[in-house]
């Protein structure tokens, strides 16, 4: 299913954060979002997942504006994994989990073996089957953040909205978590610092700086020796890799 955000302004304080933004995902891509501290990506992944309204513009599920679709069905559709997600330290990682599943249910429907099976399937993709009895609190901070990918696995859905979440991973699990979202059959938008990760495994990349959209396509397209200096203020050479033809930068010291 599609993602698009149309022309989206979104102000706070008196300071214009995002600024026109349009971006589409279309269905079964992972596209990247990229830029420096503080460009929007956070601002816009929170109005893409319908949890702040924008000031002008509108994004759109499909064909349907989010406005007119119930929180209900948007949490059934479209999962979120925030930067600094927590949750009740005194549950255990298998409940955790579990409340992805909330949204699929009815006041009147008992847990189901449909619920059980995406549970179980959300754990093991995330690595987190071993730990499944843990409690939160006893969890190290990249486990954390796994258990908060398993829960918006759990969740099903068919937007997968994701915000670095690759930060406190070590790097088998960096990579591990990007393998996994690109063979998904969901369609994804990945907020990453990582720009050679970014290279690697998205399909298409949108880059912001101060809540604006300056560059986006295919990788190759986007990242730019120019782009790195102009945007990210950094001296970089870019090859195409020998080893998955993707850009790869290296950087200058
Ligand atoms: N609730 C808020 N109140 C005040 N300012 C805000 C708020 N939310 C975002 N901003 C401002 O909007 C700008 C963009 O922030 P945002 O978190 O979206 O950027 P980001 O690209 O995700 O940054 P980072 O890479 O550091 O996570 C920042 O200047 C931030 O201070």
């Amino acid at each position: 299913m599609s993602i698009r955000a149309e022309q989206l302004t979104w102000k706070i304080g008196g300071k214009t954060v995002l600024d026109t933004v349009s971006l589409e995902a279309a269905p079964g891509e992972m596209l990247g979002l990229l830029g420096p501290n503080g460009s929007g990506k956070t601002s816009l992944l929170r109005l893409l997942a319908g949890l702040k309204p924008p000031h002008s513009g509108r994004v759109m599920l499909e064909r349907e504006d989010v406005r007119s679709i119930s929180r209900q069905s948007i949490a059934r559709r479209v999962a979120f994994v925030e930067q600094h997600a927590t949750t009740n330290a005194n549950l255990k990682v298998i409940d955790v989990v579990k409340l992805g599943r909330f949204p699929h249910r009815s006041m009147f429907s008992g847990w189901s073996p449909a619920d059980e099976q995406a549970v179980e399937d959300a754990l093991e993709k995330a690595g987190m089957t071993g730990k499944r009895d843990d409690y939160w609190h006893s969890l190290s901070g990249g486990e954390k953040q796994r258990v908060h990918i398993a829960r918006a696995l759990a969740q099903t859905p068919k937007e997968l909205l994701l915000d670095e979440p690759t930060n406190h991973l070590d790097i088998q699990h960096q990579i591990g978590l990007l393998k996994l979202v690109s063979g998904l059959s969901v369609t994804s938008i990945i907020a990453l610092h990582d720009l050679n990760h970014a290279a690697m495994f998205c399909d298409r990349l949108v880059v912001l700086r101060q809540g604006r959209v300056v560059a986006s396509g295919h990788p190759g397209d986007v990242l730019t020796e120019d782009l790195l200096k102009d945007v990210f203020s950094v001296e970089a050479r870019v090859e195409l890799s020998a080893h998955h033809a993707r850009p790869h930068i290296h950087y200058l010291r």
